[in-house]
């Protein structure tokens, strides 16, 4: 169990909290609060944890003001900050900022908040909340993304029925969050930085807390986040052990030199283990880089990393923030080639540049709740959109008569036609290249006119409107369904480009498609984040 304690910044106390006079302290036997004057906002502290339902008032001021998690762990000045006051001109926060040094994780008596502790608040936010309470938390968001997608598309003057006379003012029924199977260390990827640590140490592994913008970056070791595993953090306290004894810098500013940067670790349920390092190549010449290869392979597989046991080591030389494997391959220092993983009985190969789903057992969920709701038989073909390693439609490939997968990362088509073979699954063909090229062209090019299931899981860039305009004005689509982990962003520019009223002036002429349902499944226990899956018919 986490810490009995929760803390947010807010604008007001909880109820039944009276606030203190400016600078003036309060303890209370039972609950101490304090509250911070000259802070920007109030916030506060609990040392008891909350009422659940007072929690979860918060958690709702969260849900509104989203921004406010950034400042969570930020907005914890040190408490000599609060109580000494600031000059007139110059709040603790101002003062905290302007020096852009990092500190020792900071103790108020009686409330110890570490600096792991601050990453897990910005990382994880409802890590203090019992998971039945973060499941109303994240209920209470989706709510919201379907308040909002009604009232948007009764401004774009829709006169559906089903959506303009609803009472309860969503724009179609939502179902209760189905839970993860896992809520504790449920990931399957990490992705570790590298930079200066609380003590100023710039070879740190971990997560940031500060922003880049603001200039207050501080890396923290990802050990006590709960959504990641103990081998990942195993990982990561080794490769930082190996960048202490490097006689390379680490990059931390692109311009500023340095070479050692993050680190990825991918497991899977049998325990493998590949890990991922990126290096910046500055002015090294082959035969420089092939020592640091050489050196970093000794060091996990004969040296003090062998405790990790890595089944595979990657190398990849990258100058830019994200590079793919076309732009810079991943070089094997050591092992396979690829993690594999089993889902719903299904075997898949995982390249280290292709996207799986972070949470297995959630994906398992996941995706038996879209072959429900896709209805889709032997007379449809599945149209699966962003289909990465091919995991949606080849477990539903069962259920259709065909499956057709379109995804742009090559690496990840590769792995969905291995995946296919191997499974003996022989209905499915999978297209590699941009959905926005590819899906049009395939679309106008069919000669039948079987109905289609089109099941589309974007990044959180959404779907180009090129996509949005092809499954639209195509009318064997008879139902979507769209799988996004951020409703309330891009994807809900989607919904409305699917559900407007026809516009010419937009090429979307098609028959507007009606949302029916909308289910959200937890992937990300501690996060804000939920998968929703959204069913769209027409
Ligand atoms: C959220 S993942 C979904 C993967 C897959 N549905 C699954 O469950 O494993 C999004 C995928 O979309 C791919 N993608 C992003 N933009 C794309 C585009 N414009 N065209 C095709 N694929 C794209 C990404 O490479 C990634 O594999």
């Amino acid at each position: 169990m986490p810490s009995p304690c929760w803390c947010l910044r807010s604008r007001k106390p909880p109820r039944g909290v009276s606030t203190p006079a400016r600078g003036q302290r309060r303890a209370e036997p039972e609950r101490r609060i304090r509250f911070g004057s000259g802070l920007p906002c109030e916030w506060a502290l609990a040392t008891k944890p909350l009422p659940s339902a007072m929690a979860l008032s918060w958690a709702r001021r969260l849900i509104r003001r989203p921004a406010c998690l950034k400042w969570v762990a930020l907005s914890t000045a040190p408490e000599e900050d609060c109580r000494q006051g600031a000059g007139r001109h110059e709040t603790p926060r101002k003062r905290w900022m302007k020096e852009k040094k990092p500190r020792q994780g900071f103790s108020l008596p009686g409330l110890e908040c570490s600096w792991e502790e601050r990453l897990s608040s910005v990382a994880t936010p409802l890590w203090r909340l019992a998971y039945e309470e973060q499941l109303k938390v994240k209920a209470e968001s989706q709510k919201k993304v379907l308040q909002t997608l009604a009232s948007r598309l009764r401004e774009h003057g829709t006169d559906k029925l089903e959506i303009t006379q609803r009472p309860d003012g969503l724009c179609c029924p939502l179902h209760p969050v189905v839970p993860s199977p896992i809520v504790n260390g449920y990931r399957n990827k990490s992705t570790f930085s590298v930079n200066r640590g609380p003590d100023g140490n710039p070879k740190t592994v971990g997560n940031y807390v500060g922003t880049g913008r603001a200039k207050n970056i501080v890396c923290v070791r990802a050990n006590r986040l709960q959504n990641v595993p103990e081998k990942h953090k195993q990982v990561a306290q080794c490769y930082e052990e190996f960048l202490q004894q490097s006689p390379l810098d680490p990059c931390l500013l692109f311009h500023e030199g340095g070479h050692w940067r993050e680190l990825t670790v991918r497991t899977n349920s049998s325990g493998h283990t590949m890990a991922i390092i990126t290096f910046h190549p500055q002015d090294l010449n082959q035969e420089e880089l092939c020592t640091q290869k050489t050196l970093l392979k000794e060091f996990f597989t004969c040296g003090p990393g062998a405790v990790c046991a890595l089944t595979s080591l990657y190398f990849q030389e990258s100058t830019m923030t994200r590079s793919s494997h076309q732009q810079s391959p991943y070089q094997l220092l050591y092992g396979e080639p690829y993690i594999f993983e089993e889902v719903l009985g299904l075997k898949f190969r995982i390249s280290p540049d292709a996207f799986f789903q972070i949470n297995t057992a959630g994906a398992e969920v996941l995706y038996q709740t879209v072959g429900k709701l896709s209805q889709a038989d032997k007379n449809t073909i599945l149209l699966d959109v962003c289909c990465g390693t091919g995991a949606i439609g080849l477990s539903l490939a069962h259920q259709a008569s065909k499956v057709v997968g379109v995804e742009m990362v090559e690496q990840a088509v590769e792995d969905a036609r291995w995946n296919a073979a191997i499974n003996g699954i022989s209905n499915c063909e999978f297209h590699s290249g941009k959905a926005e090229v590819v899906l049009p062209q395939f679309l106008m090019s069919r000669e039948d006119d079987q109905p289609l299931v089109v099941v589309v899981n974007p990044s959180r860039a959404g779907l180009h409107y090129r996509v949005v305009r092809a499954i639209r004005n195509c009318e064997a689509t008879r139902t979507l369904i769209y799988v996004s982990c951020k409703p309330d962003g891009e994807a809900m520019r989607n919904f409305l480009e699917f559900c407007c009223p026809p516009d010419s002036r937009k090429k979307l002429v098609g028959e507007p498609f009606v949302p029916l349902l909308a289910v959200p499944v937890d992937m990300f226990p501690h996060t804000m984040h939920c998968e929703l899956v959204m069913v769209f018919t027409r």
